[in-house]
C-alpha cells in the first residue's frame, strides 16, 4: 500500500519506524558514534541536539550549525543509519524520541542547551499511519517538551501550513486565526504550538516555533508530505521529461526554498525574547500552482510534460492556506526570504542538471 503511494524511501522508513516502536522500550543507552570531527566548539556556543536530523530539514540544519558553532557543538540524531558522509562531518547518535530515558541520558551526558525537534510523520504519510503519527508527533513531542522544561533547554519545534484547515481563511492565512486542521499531522502540530506556548507562560520555557510552507530541496527527498510534487517534478523533468502530479494543476500552495527555511530557523533562535510577540510565527516565500511551476521549468526544459492525476493528497491541499501571511515575522524580527519562484527553479536545476548528466541552456544567465 505505502510503496504504491510513496517512493521507496518512505516504505523503507516506515518499516524502520515500526521496528523501532517495538524496539524502543529496550534501548536506553547513549550509543555515541565516534567521528572524525576536527573543529572544536566556538566559545560560548550552545550545545545543540537535533532529533530526526536525517530528514529533509535536519541534514541541512546540522551542516549550517556545524559551520556556525563548530562540529563539537552539534549532535545530530535519528533512528536511521547515517551515511559515511554524515559521520565524517561530526557527531551522530541514535536517539528515539519515543524513548524518554534515552533522550534524557543524551541531554545530560552531552550537556545539551538547545533542542531542535524535527522527528515527525508528515501530512500524507501520517494519514496512512494514524496511530504511529499520534505516537511520534504527540508522544515524541511530549518527551522533548518535558525534558526541555526539566533541563531548561531552548526548544524549537517546526509547525506547518498544515496546522490550518478548511475553516481557516486561506487567502491569506494570518498568524492568529481559526485552526481546525483535518489531518492528524495538523492536529499534532496545533497541539505542539499550544503546549509550547502554555509551557512558556507557565514555566518560562523558551519554546519557539515557525509554521513552514512546503520546503523544496534538491539533495534530500521529502518524507511523505502533500507538497512533495514540487521537489519530484525537477527530478522527473531532468530524467524522463514527464511528471505525474498528484495534485490538480491549479492547486495553489505556499512554498519555500530550503536555504531560506533553514536561515529562518537560524535567525529566529537568536532573536532576543523581548522582541517576540508570539511563540509561533508564519514563514513564507512564495505561492504557486503545479502549472505555474511547470511553466517556469519549461523555460529550461521545454520538453517537460505533466499529467495531472490527483489522489487523496488533493483533499489535504484543498484544506490548506493558498497565500500565507508572514508579516508578523517580517515586522517583529526582520524575516526576509531570498528565493522567489524564478530563483528557486534556477537553483534547483543548476544543482540537479549535472547529476542527471544534462546541460541546460540559459540557466546561468
Ligand atoms: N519538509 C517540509 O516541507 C516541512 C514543512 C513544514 C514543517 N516541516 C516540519 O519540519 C520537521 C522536519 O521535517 P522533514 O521534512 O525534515 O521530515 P522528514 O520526514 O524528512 O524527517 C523526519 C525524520 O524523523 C525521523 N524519525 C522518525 N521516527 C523517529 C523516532 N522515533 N525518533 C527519532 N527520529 C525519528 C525520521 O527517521 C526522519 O529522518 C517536521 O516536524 C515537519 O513537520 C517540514
Ligand atoms: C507542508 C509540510 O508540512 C509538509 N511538506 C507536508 O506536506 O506535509
Amino acid at each position: 500500500m505505502f510503496s504504491r503511494l510513496y517512493p521507496s524511501r518512505y516504505s523503507k522508513k516506515l518499516t524502520c519506524l515500526f521496528r523501532n516502536v517495538v524496539a524502543s522500550a529496550t534501548t536506553n543507552s547513549v550509543a555515541t558514534t565516534t567521528t572524525t570531527a576536527t573543529t572544536t566548539a566556538a566559545a560560548n556556543a550552545p550545545k545543540i541536539l537535533i532529533t530526526g536530523s536525517l530528514g529533509q530539514l535536519g541534514k541541512g540544519l546540522g551542516r549550517l550549525y556545524r559551520k556556525k558553532y563548530g562540529q563539537e557543538s552539534v549532535i545530530m540524531s535519528d533512528i536511521l543509519k547515517p551515511s559515511k558522509e554524515i559521520l565524517n562531518e561530526g557527531r551522530y547518535i541514535y536517539a528515539d524520541v519515543l524513548d524518554f530515558k534515552n533522550l534524557q541520558e543524551i541531554v545530560v551526558n552531552c550537556e545539551v542547551d538547545w533542542l531542535i525537534h524535527f522527528s515527525a510523520l508528515l501530512s500524507a504519510i501520517g494519514e496512512n499511519n494514524i496511530s504511529l503519527a499520534v505516537r511520534l508527533n504527540i508522544e515524541g513531542f511530549h518527551n522533548v517538551l518535558e525534558l526541555s522544561k526539566q533541563y531548561k533547554l531552548k526548544l524549537f519545534v517546526p509547525s506547518t501550513i498544515g496546522a490550518f484547515g478548511p475553516t481557516s481563511p486561506r487567502n491569506p492565512t494570518p498568524d492568529l486565526t481559526i485552526q481546525r486542521p483535518r489531518t492528524i499531522y495538523g492536529v499534532s502540530k496545533v497541539h505542539a504550538e499550544l503546549m509550547g506556548e502554555y509551557f512558556h507562560q507557565k514555566f518560562g520555557l523558551d519554546f519557539r516555533s515557525l509554521r513552514f510552507p512546503g520546503v523544496i530541496s534538491a539533495d534530500t527527498a521529502p518524507g511523505g508530505g502533500t507538497t512533495d510534487y514540487a521537489c519530484q517534478i525537477f527530478h522527473d523533468a531532468l530524467k524522463t521529461g514527464h511528471h505525474v502530479c498528484f495534485l490538480k494543476k491549479d492547486t495553489k500552495l505556499p512554498m519555500i526554498y530550503v536555504d531560506d527555511c533553514l536561515r529562518s530557523i537560524e535567525e529566529f533562535l537568536t532573536v532576543p525574547d523581548e522582541k517576540l510577540k508570539l511563540r509561533t510565527y508564519n514563514i513564507n516565500a512564495m505561492s504557486f500552482t503545479p502549472e505555474d511551476l511547470a511553466e517556469k521549468i519549461k523555460k529550461y526544459i521545454p520538453e517537460l510534460r505533466v499529467t495531472y492525476k490527483p489522489d487523496n493528497r488533493q483533499d489535504i491541499a484543498d484544506s490548506w492556506p493558498m497565500e500565507f501571511d508572514d508579516s508578523g515575522a517580517r515586522k517583529d524580527w526582520g524575516w526576509k526570504h531570498h528565493y522567489d519562484l524564478e530563483e528557486l527553479v534556477k537553483v534547483m536545476l543548476k544543482y540537479l542538471a549535472p547529476i542527471y548528466g544534462r546541460t541546460l541552456k540559459n540557466i546561468n544567465s
